[in-house]
């Protein structure tokens, strides 16, 4: 196998979206991320501290999907090294020119093992930093993407292949048969890319950072004061594996955002691995706060590289699990006929 490109992060994602004027709503007037450019099919977003050109793009379309996640490598010549690695792996992998992507130079894009539209890219059109903007920062202000979040039916296959890329791993979700999740890192944060247990390939999140757990209590407070409540899904609250405290919501199309703060640095090379045993109900809400069955099992499709449909499978159900992990996304508490749905995290 040839070597890996040098991946240095999760760099944007471009998500389909059926009403970009409610998306703009969502993630402009209530999230306050920044408008790098538009389009009337387009949107491109940044956070306060990102120059490159956006971070997120929002792209009108009939359906809620996920068209692309994208890495930035650490230099041009890592193209033909992306090119190299994919083709030598068997996946589909295409050139694409500078432009293709507003504001992305020239990327090279694959369709990756586990069924992802990925591209890998380094040249952006840079953009005015806004760290110190504070006179334009809202209370809930954004500061960077973090990671991207996948559901996947083969946790094991995707550590592989994300281990294969040079990526380190952070944290586990385990047994002593089993590994149910895993974070893994480029940039040294926990990570860069998250693989969640369950019906895949689907998009489980894209999550940005701040810098303050009050930034985040004040989109709570913005959404309750919109009479836009139902946007948040799950927390605010610490979580186990990272350490990070969290929100999640849901864009009106149903895609998950998570605004998170305070993990940790991972960049010396002897960094150990967290392994969370997959019956600490502490592992996923550090308070053992029960997981609302929609965090495990709703997510958003994804799209080939031509924009069609990623066919999605499910992850077998081994019955010894059903007992034990309902709560960690594939189990379901009690076996055959007597299935009840996700076990909690109170529930025994
Ligand atoms: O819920 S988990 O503690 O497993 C978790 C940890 C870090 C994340 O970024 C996340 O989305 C979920
Ligand atoms: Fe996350």
């Amino acid at each position: 196998m040839t070597t890996p490109p040098d991946i240095i992060r999760a760099a944007y994602a471009e998500l389909i979206v059926t009403d970009l004027a409610a998306a703009r709503w969502f993630y402009v007037d209530v999230l306050g991320l920044v408008v790098t450019a538009e389009e009337p099919e387009a949107l491109y977003l940044r956070a306060f501290e990102e120059y490159t050109h956006h971070s997120l793009v929002l792209r009108a379309g009939p359906t809620p999907a996920l068209a692309r996640l994208a890495y930035r490598v650490r230099g041009p010549e890592q193209l033909t090294v992306a090119e190299r690695y994919f083709a030598g792996i068997g996946v589909e992998t295409r050139r694409v020119a500078a432009g293709t992507t507003r504001g992305i130079g020239e990327a090279v894009r694959v369709h990756d093992p586990l069924g992802f539209p990925v591209e890998f890219f380094y040249e952006t059109t840079h953009t005015e930093r806004f760290t110190q903007h504070y006179h334009r920062q809202p209370g809930n202000a954004i500061s960077r993407l973090d990671h991207f979040n996948v559901m996947v039916p083969d946790v094991r296959a995707a550590y592989d292949y994300y281990t294969g890329l040079g990526f380190g791993v952070s944290e586990t979700i385990e047994d002593s048969d089993s590994l149910y999740a895993t974070w893994l890192f480029r940039k040294p944060t926990v990570h860069d890319i998250a693989i969640t247990g369950g019906d895949g390939p689907r998009l489980h999140h894209i999550a940005f950072a701040s810098h303050e757990r009050h930034q985040i209590l004040h989109t709570c407070d913005v959404l309750g004061a919109l009479r836009a409540e139902h946007h948040i899904e799950r927390g605010p609250g610490r979580h186990g594996v990272s350490n990070a405290f969290y929100l999640y919501l849901r864009d009106p199309d149903g895609h998950r955002i998570e605004i998170y703060t305070s993990d940790y640095y991972t960049g010396d090379p002897d960094n150990p691995t967290v392994r969370w045993d997959v019956t600490d109900n502490r592992r996923r809400s550090f308070w053992g706060h029960e997981v609302v069955p929609s965090w495990y099992n709703e997510a958003s499709e994804v799209l080939n590289l031509d924009g069609g449909p990623v066919p999605i499978s499910s992850p077998p159900v081994h019955e010894a699990s059903a007992a034990t992990i309902g709560a960690d996304g594939f189990g379901v508490a009690g076996t055959g006929e007597n299935r009840q749905g996700f076990k909690l995290g109170h529930q025994a």
